[in-house]
């Protein structure tokens, strides 16, 4: 496997590799941390700030092909979050080919453009749009991804940025700032539910209705995984328990005890007048236990 190297100075370095038939896999290497990103998808597949064990959490068995979704790090989830119609879950976007546009490294940051666009990709949502998605890569994460609706209509999305991150264990894992808060369980099919979760063992499902700040506590590796969200509406916690995981051919086996997935998300349709644009982000950072 022969890393291309994109740009390198005194701070770091991007090398670009081929991972499968067209999937392009750029690697980052910076003083404060190391990262990769896949082109095939626009997807953050690694970050791991110096001193920590990776933050975000990647499958052994994911699939690197045209038509399916890498099983992990970010995926992002649109114009649809979920199963829409007769599509499959969560969109397109995540299967497309994405160009990088601007890579940057300086004293402090990797900083990445990445643009991806198109016209009837599915005749569920023919309309000509352009994403473009700015990730910076430090000590902390930040990725902004704005949406341009380039037909004379407005248009509706719904979207998640799927973070799967990784965790001592599930059962050492809690999201306490979720608790209390209103949800829909997409297991049980019952909406506006309340109650306090101990921990993150799935199997999982859940829309929560609310958009602050919330900290991911992991006892077992005593770290605080902080996700700050803007123009995202819900957090959808999800794992999948041992039994769904063992039928999912993409989750290395044991997967589903190393990983949880908070995700900033818009599960209810979200407007965009003709010609204009909207930016959804997300910042993660590492706290203090
Ligand atoms: O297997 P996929 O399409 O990547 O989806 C994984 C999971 O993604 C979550 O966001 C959904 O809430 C789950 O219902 C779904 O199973």
């Amino acid at each position: 496997m022969s890393h291309m190297p994109l740009v390198s100075n005194k701070y770091g370095e991007i090398t670009q590799y081929q991972k499968a038939d067209s999937v392009d896999i750029l690697n980052i290497q910076h003083s404060l941390c190391s990262a990769s990103v896949s082109l095939y998808g626009g997807q953050v597949l690694n970050w791991q700030p110096k001193g920590q064990p990776p933050v975000l959490w990647l499958s052994d068995t994911s699939q690197y092909q045209q038509g399916k979704a890498i099983r992990g790090g970010i995926p992002l989830c649109w114009p649809w979050f979920g199963a829409y119609k007769d599509a499959g879950n969560h969109g397109f976007a995540r299967q497309m080919r994405w160009e990088l546009l601007e890579a940057d490294i300086t004293e402090h940051k990797v900083e990445l453009t990445l643009v991806a666009a198109g016209e009837n990709l599915s005749h569920l949502w023919p309309t000509p749009f352009k994403l473009v998605q700015k990730i910076s890569f430090s000590a902390q994460f930040q990725q902004q991804l704005t949406i341009s609706n380039l037909s004379d209509q407005p248009v509706e999305f719904t979207s998640a940025f799927h973070s799967y991150f990784q965790v001592s264990s599930p059962e050492y894992t809690s999201v306490s700032g979720l608790n209390g808060v209103k949800f829909d369980d997409k297991n049980t099919l019952l909406t506006a539910q309340q109650d306090i979760l101990d921990n993150c063992v799935g199997p999982i499902d859940r829309i929560y209705h609310d958009h602050n700040t919330q900290q991911l506590k992991d006892s077992g590796w005593q770290r605080v995984i902080e996700v700050e969200s803007t123009h995202c509406q819900q957090w959808v916690l999800w794992n999948p328990g041992k039994e769904v995981a063992s039928s999912m051919n993409d989750l290395h086996s044991g997967g589903e005890s190393e990983y949880v997935c908070l995700e900033a998300a818009n599960t209810e349709w979200q407007n965009i007048p003709a010609q204009k644009s909207v930016t959804l982000k997300q910042k993660i950072s590492v706290i203090p236990f």
